[in-house]
């Protein structure tokens, strides 16, 4: 049995279909990528499965249950953890603050509570502080576990995002453009970083531009246009697919 399954997926805001009826299922221990031209409907994909939209129709089941309209929380606390196209990062706290947040969310029932509770628990959390640095030293970022976040380098804080989800102890995490606005250097930094966690067992879904990285690291790739589902599989064989050569690799050619 699949780890996901999507089924039937539609969302619709106003008179635009972002997403329609896309259907797909990914094994557990694999990278499985999303792509597809601006516009195709990666995100609103990334936020139906990720609880913060609601689907209009459709399905999606972690393990054989239906998560369909379960709120982020929720599925956090199923195994289901993600990261931003735009940092979302806490600024006024530190680095490692910013990881420790991603057990809370998998340990509180409450956001807000889970937030309201945080300086207390600061304190007292011996055992999630020790967890964050770890998590933080998996990432590459033990020179930074003492730092401020808005003293950290943009690259080092995407990094710093997947922590934070590492944190959440995820079976399925969703990378929402981990390279975005990254060098070359510190884009071949987060391929190693997204392989790493794939080893570690968690099962990876990404969505990224960079096609080097795409094809590097995908077991298996979904290509969306116009919202709807153009093609799945493996790199070479989506790299064949003439429809895919047609609408959206051939850009690249
Ligand atoms: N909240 C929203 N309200 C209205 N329309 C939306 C909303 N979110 C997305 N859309 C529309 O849905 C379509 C799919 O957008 P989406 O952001 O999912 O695409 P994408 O593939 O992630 O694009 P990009 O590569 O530029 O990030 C677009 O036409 C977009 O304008």
């Amino acid at each position: 049995m699949p780890l996901l399954e999507v089924r039937q997926l539609s969302k619709v805001f106003g008179g635009v279909k972002a997403v329609q009826n896309v259907s797909f299922s990914i094994d557990a221990g694999i990278v499985y990528s999303v792509i597809g031209p601006n516009g195709a409907g990666k995100t609103t994909l990334f936020n139906l499965i990720t609880g913060v939209y609601t689907p209009s129709e459709g399905e999606i089941v972690l393990d054989g249950e239906n998560l369909a309209g379960k709120s982020p929380n929720e599925l956090a606390r199923r195994g289901v953890a993600r990261t931003f196209q735009n940092l979302q990062v806490c600024m006024n706290m530190s680095a490692l603050e910013n990881v420790m947040v991603g057990a809370h969310l998998r340990l509180d029932r409450n956001l807000i509570k889970a937030a309201l509770r945080f300086p207390g628990l600061v304190g007292r959390d011996r055992q999630l502080r020790a967890e964050a640095a770890e998590l933080m030293d998996f990432v590459g970022l033990e020179k930074y576990v003492g730092a401020r976040a808005d003293c950290m380098p943009y690259g080092a804080l995407k990094r710093l995002e997947i922590a934070r989800a590492l944190a959440m102890k995820p079976r399925l995490l969703f990378l929402d453009e981990p390279a975005a606005g990254l060098n070359p250097k510190e884009t071949l930094e987060v391929d190693e970083l997204v392989r790493k966690v794939a080893d570690s067992g968690v099962t990876v879904v990404l969505v990224e531009h960079d096609m080097k990285m795409v094809m590097n690291l995908s077991d298996r790739i979904l290509v969306l246009d116009y919202g709807k589902k153009l093609a799945e599989g493996t790199g070479e064989e989506v790299r064949r697919n003439p429809d895919v050569i047609a609408a959206y690799l051939g850009a690249h050619a």
